[in-house]
């Protein structure tokens, strides 16, 4: 097993940001659960991003996002696979080592993977042991209200934290499909069950995927852990987007509430074409980036 350094587990003292904001403070150590609770008393709201490699981590530490998650979308966003289902415990480890590695500031939250704590609590608390010895996670998140309170519970008392992941839960596709979840006044009831439920397992914030924007703003006025929207509007005290979703790289179809903020898939390919293109006229390499 490889030592973490100090910037891995957390334990440099002074705030965040000099006592201010998640986003946009100036502090160097790293972020905290207790930093997240800290927010939520002061009504302010956050942005986290998904990561699945040291690279682009840094890119996102750099600047300033206080939360990232490698989430098991990684399945479909880098790994290749059509769905979040097959991604493995050894895969999220590995992925979630590196991004750990390609930061120093912000909070690292690893995926459970679908299969690695649907056991029971002995098997979450065996998998999260894994992603915090291993790759010096500072929380894990796993998906399931109600339904995972017993894990939630074992793991926050062992002293791993917990993001939970309610509404479309996304590794439960096979069952429920991708669909909006909370309509209606059943399901809204139970929405708000589930959210009280993984509040009081211990659960330090609380992943909402699309659910109605009014059921979102609701169950964020009733927590008193942060919600964290996706495809949830716009009362959520954070959001979290998929990074390739956000930046124009996942090919084919995205959710529709993604908002695109650069196309990095034209980018890239007129970047690799234009590469190709000089290879074959012979006009790369030049002089200046040959040696003698
Ligand atoms: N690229 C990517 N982005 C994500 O946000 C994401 C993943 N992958 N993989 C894991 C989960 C799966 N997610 C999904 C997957 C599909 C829909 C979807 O098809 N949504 C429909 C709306 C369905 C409805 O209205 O009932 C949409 O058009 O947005 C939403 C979230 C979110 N996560
Ligand atoms: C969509 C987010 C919340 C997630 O679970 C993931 O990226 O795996
Ligand atoms: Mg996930």
């Amino acid at each position: 097993m490889t030592q973490l350094s100090a910037a891995q587990t957390g334990t440099t003292s002074g705030s965040p940001s000099d006592g201010k904001t998640l986003y946009g403070g100036k502090g160097t150590r790293r972020i905290t659960v207790r930093d997240i609770a800290a927010a939520k008393e002061r009504g302010e709201k956050w942005p986290m991003l998904t990561a699945y490699d040291a690279m682009t981590a840094s890119v996102f530490d750099e600047a300033g996002i206080p939360v990232m998650l490698v989430g098991d979308s990684a399945g479909n966003c880098h790994l290749g696979y059509e769905t979040t289902v097959p991604v493995t415990l050894d895969e999220m480890t590995m992925l979630s080592a590196a991004v750990v590695r390609g930061t120093s500031r912000a909070l690292i939250v690893g995926d459970l993977p679908f299969g690695s704590y649907q056991e029971g609590p002995v098997q979450a608390l065996r998998s999260a042991t894994r992603l915090v010895k291993e790759a010096g996670v500072g929380a894990v998140k796993l998906e399931g209200g109600e339904r995972s309170h017993r894990q939630i519970e074992l793991l926050v008392e062992s002293g791993i934290p917990v993001m939970a992941h309610i509404g479309l839960t996304p590794q439960s596709v096979n069952a429920m499909g991708y669909r909006v979840q909370g309509r209606g006044e059943e399901a809204a009831q139970q929405l708000l069950r589930d959210a009280k439920a993984v509040q009081d397992a211990g659960a330090f914030a609380v992943v909402l995927e699309l659910v109605p924007a009014e059921l979102a703003a609701e169950v964020t006025r009733v927590l008193h852990v942060p919600t964290v929207g996706i495809g949830a509007g716009p009362d959520t005290d954070a959001q979290v987007l998929v990074w390739t979703d956000m930046l124009g790289l996942t090919g084919g179809r995205v959710p529709k509430f993604v908002k695109q903020y650069a196309d990095l898939r034209e980018v890239m390919s007129g970047a690799a074409k234009a590469f190709a293109e000089d290879v074959v006229g012979g006009t790369f390499p030049t002089e200046a980036h040959s040696v003698h």
